[in-house]
């Protein structure tokens, strides 16, 4: 948060074409993108890869914070995005990615509002306390609360073909009071790679270096 706090803009969107808008209402909160090598950053984004298992878990873009004051929120949208966006990071220059996985976790702040909604998934159990999740009324399906140091976890991609997920669409809804604050970790599917493993922890790849599929992956990376 601290190394977050100068870095807040007005955050952005991006069209089908990857051109970057503001746009006001739909999105009214400010983005902080922090910077990609500072260590506790790689700690956080490590973490996040090493979560994945064996889904494909080769790099992630630069953490984002998102913050929200009183009213503002972020209208419905999928983390995914409509063409595979090309990288510009001098990480992986050129390559073409799509978010594969979402992390979201709430930093806190003292937030009323400002839950997160997933229309196309199903709403908490009604017997649930109502702490992490709105119990479901009207109809309405999952409705997460921003409890202070609990995190989101989804993936984007149907992994049979990389094309995004619809039932991931989501929204950040407005703020009624405090502020909240949010931190978004997005790890890569780089276009053409399986997303289903077997994908090995670094330190498991140091024992297996003739394992056939790590062959494959490194091909994909040096070419
Ligand atoms: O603020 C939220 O609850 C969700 C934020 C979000 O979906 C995003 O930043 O992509
Ligand atoms: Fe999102």
């Amino acid at each position: 948060m601290k190394l977050g706090h100068p870095l807040f803009e007005d955050s952005q969107l991006f069209d089908n074409e990857q051109v970057r808008t503001i746009d006001k209402p739909y999105r009214s909160s400010s983005t902080a993108f922090l910077p990609y090598l500072d260590p506790t950053c790689q700690c956080i984004g490590q973490r996040a890869l090493k979560f994945l298992g064996f889904v494909e878990h080769n790099a992630y873009e630069r953490l984002q914070l998102v913050r929200y004051y009183p009213g503002q929120e972020y209208n419905l949208h999928s983390d995914w995005l409509a063409r595979p966006k090309v990288s510009r990071s001098s990480q992986d220059k050129g390559r073409e990615y799509n978010r594969l996985a979402s992390f979201f976790t709430y930093l806190g702040g003292n937030a009323t509002g400002g839950e997160t909604y997933f229309p196309f998934v199903s709403g908490a159990n009604i017997n649930s306390d109502g702490t992490k999740y709105a119990i479901p009324s009207n109809g309405q399906r999952l409705v997460v609360k921003p409890v202070k140091g609990n995190a989101l976890f989804w993936i984007n991609l149907h992994p049979t073909n990389g094309t995004g997920d619809q039932r991931t669409f989501h929204s950040g809804l407005p703020v009624l009071s405090g502020v909240k604050y949010g931190m978004n970790v997005w790890t890569k599917h780089y276009k053409l790679l399986p997303i289903i493993g077997p994908y090995k922890s670094r330190e498991d790849n140091n024992n297996r270096e003739d394992d056939l599929h790590e062959n494959l992956r490194k091909n994909f990376i040096t070419k």
